[in-house]
């Protein structure tokens, strides 16, 4: 018997809709599998958690999430309430950076029984990583001045070992796949960070000859995501660019409902972490209609970083049925609500 132990970090809006029908959802697997188990603790940690004590999480937070197997988070923000940088600095990027969760791998294809904007879907299937750690996300710089004389400087940071680090691993997922590199770069017109980037991308892929390698503004790869995301295999792009990236990456999907995302800690010191793509919605929150697939796609990003990639296969595998049999959430097109899609996927796997 395998068991796990499970950080649970539900945040706010539908995260804390979605992280339980995901945690059911992970429960009947391991009924039906017979040979995992898991243990979840959950922690309130949120912009509720902010108002009563004035922080994201106890200062200790880190040192109790550490000893867990896997952390796996909803979203967090209620910008109504707390400034999206105070409460995601304080909670998602902290996590993300204090446990050197280097690396984003953020998965986009053709889901069965989706409808996509796309006019022919051409059956794409793609990742981005998305470098993690660094790049534009930064804390170097500050704000003097006010009123017309106020001035704002945020610098980008790219380490040769980040920006290396990205993009390897995007070479070394590439030779498991179809053996294509795209790289997001916008060289004509950030020209230090950018260039320096370029250069990397060229020296990592001497060491890749297998690999095919493709370069591409992000501006035009952003529309080539919607005109021909069928020629993409694995892509590669700096914090910033892949946070964009894979926003269109799960609306040509269908919906941003839907996209999963790992955090993944590559050095063995800290876990990772897993969340879906999307954020806390508080447009939809607290109607029960948040669809859970990205949440669930993501437990089985989880369960493929913990070894058990037949389960995660034949998970995705359900959902698709689920889908294509028309049980959705109204985002995708469909009438059901958070609970119904849940239910029908766990009868599913329970057949
Ligand atoms: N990783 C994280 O925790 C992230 C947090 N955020 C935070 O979330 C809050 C809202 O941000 P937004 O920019 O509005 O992005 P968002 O991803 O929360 O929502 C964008 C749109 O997609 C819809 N949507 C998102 N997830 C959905 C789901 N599972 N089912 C159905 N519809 C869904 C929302 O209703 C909304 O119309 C902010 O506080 C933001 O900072 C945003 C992105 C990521
Ligand atoms: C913060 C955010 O939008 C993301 O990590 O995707
Ligand atoms: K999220
Ligand atoms: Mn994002």
């Amino acid at each position: 018997m395998k068991h796990y132990e499970i950080a649970v970090i539900p945040g706010d809006g539908i995260g804390k809709e979605v992280v339980p029908a995901a945690l059911d959802v992970l429960d009947a697997i391991a009924e039906v599998h017979g040979g995992i188990s898991f243990k979840y603790t959950n922690f309130p940690w949120s912009c509720d958690y902010f108002e009563q004590h004035g922080k994201m999480m106890p200062d200790n937070g880190l040192e109790t999430l550490q000893n867990f197997e896997a952390i796996f988070l909803g979203a967090v923000g209620d910008p109504q309430r707390v400034p999206d940088h105070v409460s995601l600095w304080g909670l998602l990027i902290k996590i993300r950076r204090e446990f050197e969760q280097v690396i984003n791998i953020r998965p986009a294809k053709y889901f069965r029984g989706l409808d996509t904007p796309l006019k022919g879907p051409n059956d794409f299937d793609l990742l981005v990583v998305r470098e993690n750690s660094e790049g534009e996300y930064s804390e170097i710089g500050g704000r003097i001045h006010r009123g017309d004389d106020e001035i704002a400087i945020q610098n980008a940071v790219f380490t040769r070992k980040g920006t290396e680090r990205a993009i390897r691993y995007a070479f070394e997922l590439a030779q498991k796949r179809r053996g294509h590199v795209t790289s997001a770069t916008k060289s004509n017109g950030i020209v230090y960070s950018m260039p320096f980037w370029d250069q990397v991308f060229k020296d990592v892929s001497q060491d890749y000859p297998g690999v095919q390698t493709t370069s591409v503004h992000i501006d035009a790869l952003s529309a080539f995501f919607v005109s021909k995301p069928h020629v993409f295999d694995v892509v590669v792009a700096s914090n910033l660019f892949g946070d964009i990236l894979t926003d269109i990456g799960a609306v040509i999907m269908g919906s941003i409902g839907v996209a999963p995302a790992a955090n993944i800690n590559l050095n063995g010191k800290y876990p990772s972490m897993f969340e879906p793509v999307h954020g806390s919605a508080p447009d939809i929150a607290g109607q029960g209609i948040a669809n859970p697939i990205g949440q669930i796609w993501t437990a089985k990003m989880m369960l493929d970083h913990l070894g058990h990639q037949e389960i995660g296969q034949h998970l995705l595998k359900v959902v698709e049925d689920v889908t294509q049999s028309g049980v959705k959430t109204t985002d995708i097109g469909g009438t059901g609500t958070t609970k119904q899609v849940t239910h029908e996927i766990i009868c599913r796997l329970k057949r």
